[in-house]
């Protein structure tokens, strides 16, 4: 469970979002708005990778202002548009927040198998095309024991044959360890292969759960 406590964030004293008191419960949530509504920029300051005004809390113990390092290793992020070091391989990339999440071990090798990724990541991230690097993220934000993840524009350049795999990836994973999901897109989210899925909406500066 994620709460946030008097949060406003500006860029250069521009208003983006301003919200006063907002909690989202375990569960998986598909966080929709316009373009330039805010929800890349709330899924990175949720990640702790901006900065912000006031505060936001896991399980109402954990806050990103006081506990960073520990509030950040139980958050997982995957960005919309991954950038990563180009002359890294995906399977060197992949130890490295292995290592950094201390993730179980061989944990990467059902998500490696089921997105198809083995037969590319013995290869520099150099030469992926926007697909391969977005399957790649998307594995990256599983590895460890994550409290939560948050995936910003999950679906975007994903083939059709990969929408059911992530979907099962989330499902399992809340499922098995509770994980929370913050997923975040333009569209509405339709299909049935994602159940009990949540709508928060961002609008007018601000979040609301969708009735
Ligand atoms: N680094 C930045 N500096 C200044 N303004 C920014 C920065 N990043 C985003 N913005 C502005 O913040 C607003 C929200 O942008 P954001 O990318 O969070 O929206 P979004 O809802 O994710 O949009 P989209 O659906 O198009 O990806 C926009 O007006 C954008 O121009």
């Amino acid at each position: 469970m994620l709460t946030l406590h008097n949060y406003h964030k500006a860029y250069n004293g521009h208003l983006i979002l301003d919200i006063p008191a907002f909690t989202i419960d375990s569960g998986v949530h598909w966080l929709r708005g316009h373009n330039g509504s805010g929800k890349s920029t709330f899924l990175k300051t949720v990640a702790g990778i901006i900065s912000f005004e006031g505060d936001i809390s896991l399980h109402n113990t954990l806050s990103i202002k006081k506990h960073p390092t520990d509030y950040r290793s139980a958050v997982n992020f995957a960005e919309a548009e991954p950038v990563f070091p180009d002359f890294l391989t995906g399977t060197e990339l992949i130890q490295l927040f292995k290592s950094a999440k201390e993730a179980p071990a061989r944990q990467e090798e059902q998500y490696v198998e089921s997105m198809g990724m083995s037969a590319y990541l013995s290869d520099r991230i150099s030469t992926y095309s926007s697909g391969m690097l977005k399957k790649l993220s998307l594995a990256l934000a599983f590895l460890g024991r994550p409290a939560c993840i948050l995936l910003d524009e999950p679906l975007t350049t994903l083939d059709v044959e990969s929408l059911p795999v992530l979907y099962a990836w989330i499902a399992d994973q809340h499922r098995q360890e509770g994980t929370t999901f913050v997923l975040s897109s333009h569209q509405a989210f339709e299909g049935e292969l994602l159940p009990d899925v949540r709508e928060i909406v961002v609008d007018r500066q601000t979040l609301r759960h969708a009735l």
